[in-house]
């Protein structure tokens, strides 16, 4: 149930953010500690999807204050619990579980998979979400051999977790979606982005390396680049160096690229809320106007 302040004032509500990482999770932490701080100010991680079940940063969501549901959608193990399913198919299942979620703003972080139109499109709203997958119960063997930790199924989120602000009554799109890339725009598109630079440095072919927030479109790492800082490498410098160096400047533009789609959207949805407004006021004129014509009439 929405709170007074949800009611009366619908742009107080807090905003919710879904992150979907694949490794240790330390950009999710990032999020997760400036989370209803004045760096992140009146929003909240509420939602953490994996896509490998051994991943620290499920812990890191787990141990977060209030714990932040997560899940997790394999690939390989979606395409086995899935005959005949494809890429396209996981791509949907990835969007079905994050509009479930029900979120604001969509966080890239250190998520280590191409994502396919079908996952965009839903996202834009332009293509509804799938079915859930009717998921056969795991069989003896995967359970024995799995290193995967059972974590509860996607319907186990509870989006009116006390402990988690309430989502909006109706979900919003599009769905503002970034991703974190430890390069400069147009430098090291796709994975092992640091190492490339290290060896392009090492080659004399860059001087300095850098770090981008930038909106996911289908081409990879080709989005409208949104914070972008530069990354020195020394000559001293092991990959250790460059990547310890890299990895601070992404925990902070992590949380200034979600801080500003946050903005963004407030601005586009209060515009939108006046436009309503004025709409609302237009068309009450133009009753009126129609009004007096009729008593002139009649
Ligand atoms: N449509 C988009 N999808 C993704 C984007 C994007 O901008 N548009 N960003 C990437 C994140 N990323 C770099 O920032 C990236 C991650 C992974 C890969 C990649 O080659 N993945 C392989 C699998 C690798 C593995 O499993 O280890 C793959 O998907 O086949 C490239 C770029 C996230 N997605
Ligand atoms: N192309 C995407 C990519 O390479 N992302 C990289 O994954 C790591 C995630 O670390 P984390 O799991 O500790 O946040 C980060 O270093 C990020 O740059």
């Amino acid at each position: 149930m929405p709170t007074l302040t949800e009611t009366i004032t619908p742009e107080k509500r807090i905003r919710r953010i879904t992150v979907l990482i694949s490794g240790s999770g330390s950009n999710l932490q990032a999020l997760l500690d400036a989370s209803l701080t004045d760096k992140l100010p009146n929003a909240q991680v509420t939602y953490v999807l994996s896509s490998r079940s051994n991943a620290y940063g499920l812990e890191r969501a787990a141990n977060a204050s209030p714990p932040v549901p997560t899940s997790v959608c394999a690939l390989k193990t979606f395409l086995n619990r899935n005959p005949g399913s494809s890429r396209v198919n996981y791509d949907a299942e990835v969007a079905r579980r994050v509009l479930e979620s029900r979120p604001d703003i969509v966080v890239l972080a250190g998520w280590m998979h191409i994502l396919s139109d079908s996952f965009l499109d839903i996202l834009n709203g332009t293509t509804p979400p799938p079915a859930a997958p009717a998921l056969p119960p795991p069989t003896k063997t995967e359970i024995a051999g799995a290193t995967e930790p059972h974590h509860p199924p996607s319907s186990s989120l509870h989006p009116q977790d006390a402990a988690l602000p309430t989502p909006p009554l109706k979900q919003a799109f599009p769905i503002p979606c970034i991703n974190l890339h430890p390069a400069l725009p147009g430098a090291f598109d796709g994975a092992n982005a640091i190492g490339r630079a290290f060896e392009a440095f090492q080659k004399d072919e860059i001087k300095h390396t850098g770090v981008m927030i930038h909106r996911v479109i289908k081409e990879v790492d080709r989005g409208e680049p949104l914070v972008v800082r530069n990354v020195d490498i020394k000559t001293e410098d092991k990959i250790e160096d460059l990547e310890q160096r890299i990895h601070s400047v992404e925990h902070e533009i992590i949380v200034e690229g979600a801080r500003l789609i946050l903005d963004e959207l407030e601005k586009l949805q209060l515009v939108g809320a006046e436009t309503k407004e004025e709409t609302k006021e237009e068309a009450t004129e133009a009753k009126e106007d129609i009004a007096d014509k009729l008593e002139r009439v009649l």
